[in-house]
């Protein structure tokens, strides 16, 4: 069973573009990919989700998500609002593990950050992830401040025993200041897990085609053992 779950140091740190590159990254490597989205907030019934942006990014991969409420909230809070049931952690992982049962692959999108609550009971996508026995992959702001919430989410998932798949920079600027080129080197240290790739600005916004085309190269590193951190404008800051 091959379950990948995807958090973040925060919100809007671009785990939605980087649940993409790495669908599309094996995609074109021949797997077949399902993104379970695990519970969908701030969107409208009627409206693409996070899954489906991952779809249109990244190509043919079955999707699924187990819950939408309207407010663009935690989760449990936003249940709590809807008067709706929440999203449990074993729903999460019992969901994700029948999608491995017909995948290769099986990419699962938290919501915000790794200990955002799901339900009343407090309960987190790390609960899901343990659940399954699944390694975790981080997906980190560029700049600073992210040594900090990366190191926290790094402790939290050491204090479960859980894996750390590595880290994915979210979305690397055209022109990354100091203090971002010296996190290329400091991150891996602050993780205790590898870097394993970044996604530059503006990744979001290429065409699919453009987006399928490239998004194996920005993983890549990680991929052929060789993170070249000149490549990301860092050997300066050295
Ligand atoms: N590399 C990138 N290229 C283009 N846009 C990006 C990139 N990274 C993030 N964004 C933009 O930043 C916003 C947040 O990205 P994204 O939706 O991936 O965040 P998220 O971490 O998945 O947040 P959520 O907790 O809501 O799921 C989006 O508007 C997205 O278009
Ligand atoms: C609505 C938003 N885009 C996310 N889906 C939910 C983020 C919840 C974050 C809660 C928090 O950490 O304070
Ligand atoms: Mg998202």
């Amino acid at each position: 069973m091959t379950v990948l779950v995807i958090t973040g140091t925060g919100t809007e740190v671009g785990k939605t573009v980087t649940t993409a590159a790495v669908a599309a990254t094996a995609l074109a490597a021949g797997r077949t990919v399902a993104v379970l989205k695990a519970a969908q907030t701030g969107v409208l019934p009627d409206e693409p989700g996070d899954a489906a942006e991952v779809a249109r990014l990244a190509g043919a991969v079955s999707t699924a998500e187990l819950a939408r409420y309207p407010d663009p909230l935690a989760p449990a809070t936003a249940a709590r609002r809807a008067g709706r049931a929440p999203v449990r952690p074993w729903e999460i992982a019992e969901a994700a593990a029948k999608l491995a049962t017909e995948h290769d692959l099986v990419l699962v999108e938290g919501a915000g950050g790794l200990l955002v609550r799901f339900d009343a009971d407090g309960g987190t996508l790390a609960d899901a992830a343990v659940r399954l026995g699944a390694p975790v992959l981080v997906v980190a702001t560029a700049g600073l401040g992210t040594l900090n919430t990366t190191e926290l989410t790094a402790r939290e998932l050491a204090s479960r025993g859980l894996e750390s798949a590595g880290v994915v920079i979210g979305s690397w600027p055209d022109s990354p200041d100091l203090a971002t080129r010296c996190n290329v080197t400091d991150l891996p240290e602050v993780a205790g897990a590898p870097l394993l790739g970044a996604l530059p600005a503006g990744a979001g916004a290429l065409s699919p085609a453009g987006f399928r085309a490239a998004a194996p190269t920005w993983l890549a590193p990680r991929l052929n053992g060789t993170w070249d951190a000149a490549e990301f404008g860092a050997r300066e800051a050295l």
